[in-house]
């Protein structure tokens, strides 16, 4: 269950009057997600999600929005913030910021073909390339800073082989990102986090990247490596799947064109991606919220993808 703050259409009414929306005519809380507190809501203007935040401020969500409402207006599919008659995006409700967004039509492809990782390809380098007039700035804060924060942490609750593993990804991701091929690398706002779940598909049709919340500036090949170790693998081996991989890159170079550096830095990145979401994992596990107890996810499958990233190369971003 993922409504932590309670939310009445009684408590909405007043509330929406400050958007042009007409007047609320229902609200159902969405049970999935674990960070904030969701609501699909009809108004006479159509259909909506209002997110209550429970754990960003007012000082960090206008990087998420103003990014979503960016995007939008450049036809990248994204839900468009709802700005209030003040031209604001995000207000207070019940003492927490909240924020409406269109609806997306369809639902999560959990099982996706290479036509499916084809579309997500091909709307990433879209978005990539639209964001780069974006003039608000912030960092990834998943990013190798907080993997050194975060590290010290989860160490000591670590057996033997996966300790020794995480100490050696972290030296060595430590030397890519100080080297000269990594500060070349092309740099924007990336999703950072754009799963099967925060992707919404009607049949083949890709209808809209969603959950922008760790979003932040970071390499766009970074946001390729971290799609890819979860669109195009095989969940149970984290072996990744050839067909899915090559619709994936394909269709994103047929938008955006990898450059010889971005060839040359691949396979580190791919490790890059999978320790960032190993670690956080891990941090999740290790010190949970109470939210995040309801639903942990599973460290050792980033554990896999690692490992099996750093055995086998991957294909290549282009021929
Ligand atoms: N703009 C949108 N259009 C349609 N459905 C949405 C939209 N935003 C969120 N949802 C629905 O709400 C659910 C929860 O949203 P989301 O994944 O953003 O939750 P969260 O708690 O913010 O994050 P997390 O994925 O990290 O748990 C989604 O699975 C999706 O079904
Ligand atoms: N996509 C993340 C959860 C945070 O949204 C994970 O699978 O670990």
């Amino acid at each position: 269950m993922a409504v932590f703050t309670s939310v009445s259409l009684d408590d909405v009414q007043p509330w929406i009057a400050q958007f042009p929306l007409g007047q609320a005519l229902a609200l159902k809380g969405i049970a999935s997600g674990i960070e904030n507190s969701n609501f699909f809501l009809t108004t006479e203007r159509g259909e909506y999600v209002l997110t209550i935040f429970e754990n960003l401020n007012f000082e960090q969500l206008p990087f998420y929005l103003r990014l979503m409402e960016h995007l939008a207006a450049r036809g990248v599919l994204v839900p468009a913030p709802v700005p209030n008659d003040q031209g604001e995006l995000c207000v207070p409700l019940q003492g927490k910021p909240a924020a409406i967004v269109s609806k997306l039509e369809g639902s999560s492809q959990l099982d996706p073909q290479p036509v499916h990782c084809a579309a997500v390809g091909a709307m990433l380098a879209k978005m990539h390339l639209a964001g780069t007039d974006f003039p608000l700035y912030q960092p990834n804060l998943r990013g190798l800073a907080w993997w050194h924060w975060a590290t010290p942490i989860v160490l000591p609750h670590l057996g033997k082989a996966e300790h020794d593993l995480l100490c050696s990804e972290m030296h060595f991701q430590e030397a890519f990102h100080g080297s000269a091929l990594y500060k070349r690398l092309q740099q924007g706002p990336v999703h950072a986090d754009l799963f099967r779940n925060n992707v919404m598909f009607d049949g083949e049709q890709l209808t809209g990247f969603f959950d922008f919340y760790f979003a932040g500036c970071d390499t766009w090949l970074f946001d390729v490596a971290v799609t890819v170790n979860d669109w195009c693998v095989d969940l149970d081996t984290g072996v990744l799947d050839v067909a899915r991989v090559r619709a994936f890159l394909d269709a994103y170079h047929a938008v955006r064109p990898f450059t010889p550096d971005e060839q040359e830095a691949w396979q580190p990145m791919l490790r890059a991606a999978a320790l960032r979401f190993w670690l956080s994992r891990l941090y999740d596990l290790h010190k949970p919220r109470e939210a995040e107890m309801l639903t942990p996810h599973d460290p050792a499958h980033f554990e896999r993808i690692l490992r099996e990233r750093i055995a086998t190369p991957a294909p290549a971003l282009h021929a």
